[in-house]
């Protein structure tokens, strides 16, 4: 592999630059641009992946030869046939990962569209993505600064120095070159890896106090601790920044073009942690581009602060684009919220802690009436459209479940192995039983029998069937016509109740650590990135990392072993099942670079 990469350096020649995303089926989507325009096209699975040494052999003129340094990877892609159009499909080979230190050695190659720089530490750094490469494969994948675009900004000594809060704090400021490791358990040969920025207040700051002029505003579904994020913002930029002008958009993005604004104060936010919901009001869909930077402009806005999930960092990506195509200097920070704990990188999301807790009553009251009846069967449906994790941990910490089913588990109802065998067994042996199932599970099974159309919602969502009340009436239909035997359901959906709280104590904190970690980085000139915890450490995280792919709930790992160990439900998956998704599942550690919630 060493000798073949050697002697095709010479083809890198190109203007086309790739990342590697998962799609929601698990695939791969590459995203490229080409002659500055924007196509997707889906890869094929690794599986069916041909061998990079199959035929048309690999010199062909058929292929250019391209590499990834932030994910290190080779994509050979297929020339276009003459007279075919940019967006023609093609399909795309991705070889191996190579040793690092053979990629450094012509990292980043000359095909980037980004301009290739060199910083005074003699890292190479690649200004399309902020790509960093250091000794022994360390790799930082930086978020954007004002000053990527904007010469010559002013900068100001940090305000904070004179707080008296804070200068008391013996190195309150972050060390400039401070990162945050992605993966910390390494092996004694293993590269560095990828790191990101470490967030934290900077000695110098780009903007002056009274010139901020900042606004915040919250998109898509409810989670427990937005009004404590937006407290958190309004009160830690008044109170570390002295900013005094803080506006609130109502309603999510079109809000920015469509609905009234609210000037956010320390006293108006004062109270409102104690609340569920958001007090600015949220929406999906409505996002307009051109109408919400236009706003941004218009208001004079210099600093916007973007609550919301995968579909809303996706938004605020493009904002920053557009903002920074405008030369604008206002930078944009997004706060990562979702119930589903399903965006990657961060530990976790926030809300999700009080989730988990809230789950327990719900599960507890299926519990009570499940063991107080005959044959009681307890069914409560969670929150987690693509995402198990709620449902998994809410089992973890109950103990009386003997079921959990998530959206990334296959589940069948009947014959050996599946729900209803396992359901008999548990009934005969228990008297009662406790079923939690998380929205996204089985839907499959639902479309097949309820002939639905695809329905979206305002976002563009999957539009989901209720699978509580599904599957409730199925197990019905089978213990009275088929088993002939006196069940009594009850179905619980607590979901709504559960997405409608205030937040819980930890959960209120975590809160806090994130505005702060936003305004800080704001303040200190970056823009374009997310911000959250990282292994324990609060860093800036940029766009594409957080939207390129979902974080699901790996059944092939520890967590999810331990459902099986304390529910002894089936696996629903078969052994050759098993052994292909292990398969896959290494296959995909080898292309993206995974960041599991397990491994405790
Ligand atoms: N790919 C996208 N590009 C731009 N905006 C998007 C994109 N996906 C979603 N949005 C917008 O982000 C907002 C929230 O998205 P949604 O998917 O409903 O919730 P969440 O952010 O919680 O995932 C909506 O206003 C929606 O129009
Ligand atoms: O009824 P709504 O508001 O569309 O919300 C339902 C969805 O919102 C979620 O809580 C996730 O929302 P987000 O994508 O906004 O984080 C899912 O669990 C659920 O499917
Ligand atoms: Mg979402």
């Amino acid at each position: 592999m060493l000798l073949l990469v050697q002697s095709l350096i010479d083809i890198i020649k190109s203007t086309y630059v790739f990342t590697i995303k998962p799609s929601t089926s698990g695939n791969f989507i590459p995203e490229y641009y080409f002659s500055g325009q924007h196509h997707r096209h889906r890869l094929m699975t690794s599986t069916s992946m041909p061998s990079p040494f199959s035929s048309p052999p690999l010199y062909s003129s058929a292929y250019r030869l391209y590499s990834t340094p932030w994910t290190r990877f080779l994509v050979l892609l297929p020339s276009l046939p003459q007279g075919s159009g940019a967006s023609t499909p093609r399909t795309l080979i991705i070889l191996p990962p190579i040793p690092e230190s053979t990629f450094l050695s012509y990292s980043p190659a000359s095909n980037w569209s980004g301009r290739d720089t060199e910083d005074v530490t003699g890292m190479t750094t690649n200004s399309e993505r902020k790509i960093v490469t250091g000794d022994y494969g360390y790799v930082l994948e930086d978020v954007p600064h004002l000053s990527d675009y904007i010469p010559d900004l002013p900068t100001y000594p940090n305000p904070l120095q004179y707080n008296p809060s804070y200068s008391v704090v013996k190195q309150y400021f972050v060390n400039a070159d401070d990162t945050v490791a992605e993966k910390i358990v390494v092996h004694k040969n293993s590269p560095r890896g990828t790191h990101f920025r470490r967030a934290g207040p900077r000695q110098k700051v780009y903007f002056e106090s009274d010139d901020v002029y900042a606004c915040i505003v919250t998109c898509g579904g409810l989670c427990p601790g937005i009004n404590t994020v937006i407290r958190e913002i309004v009160c830690g930029l008044y109170h570390m920044y002295g900013v005094t002008r803080v506006l609130g958009i109502e309603g999510g993005y079109k809000g920015f073009y469509a609905r009234n604004t609210i000037p956010l104060t320390p006293k108006a936010v004062n109270d409102i942690h104690k609340r569920g919901g958001t007090i600015l009001g949220t929406s999906r869909g409505g996002y307009n581009t051109s109408k919400i930077v236009d706003s941004i402009q218009d208001r004079g806005i210099n600093q916007v602060y973007i609550i919301g999930g995968d579909g809303t960092q996706r938004g605020a990506s493009v904002i920053y684009e557009e903002i920074r195509r405008r030369g604008l200097k206002v930078a944009v920070a997004g706060i990562p919220k979702t119930i589903d704990n399903d965006i990657p990188v961060i530990d976790k999301s926030f809300g999700f802690d009080t989730a988990v807790e809230e789950a327990q009553r719900a599960i507890n009251a299926a519990h009570v009436e499940a063991e107080s009846f005959e044959n009681g069967v307890g069914v409560v449906k969670l929150m987690g459209r693509y995402s198990g994790f709620i449902a998994m941990y809410a089992t973890l910490a109950s103990r009386d479940v003997d079921c959990c089913l998530i959206p990334e588990t296959p589940l069948y109802l009947e014959g050996p192995g599946g729900l209803f065998e396992y359901m008999v067994k548990r009934l005969k042996e228990n008297g009662h039983m406790v079923i939690v199932i998380a929205e996204g599970a089985g839907q499959e099974l639902l479309s097949e029998s309820m002939h639905t159309m695809d329905q979206q919602d305002a976002s563009g969502n999957k539009l989901l069937q209720d699978v509580g009340l599904w599957i409730s009436q199925k197990i019905k239909d089978h213990f009275t016509k088929r088993q002939k035997m006196v069940i009594n359901l009850k179905y619980i959906d607590p979901t709504y109740m559960i997405r409608a709280i205030p937040s819980i104590a930890s959960d209120n904190v975590y809160c806090t650590l994130l505005a702060h970690s936003a305004i800080h980085g704001a303040m200190a000139g970056y823009t374009g990135f997310t911000v959250g915890p990282v292994n324990g450490r609060h860093a800036y995280i940029p766009f594409y990392r957080v939207t390129q792919r979902r974080n699901k709930v790996v059944i092939t790992d520890r967590m999810w072993a331990r459902i099986l160990s304390s529910t002894n439900q089936p696996s629903f998956l078969r052994p050759e099942e098993i052994i292909e998704r292990k398969r896959e599942e290494e296959q995909a550690q080898s292309l993206v670079e995974e960041d599991h919630t397990d491994d405790v």
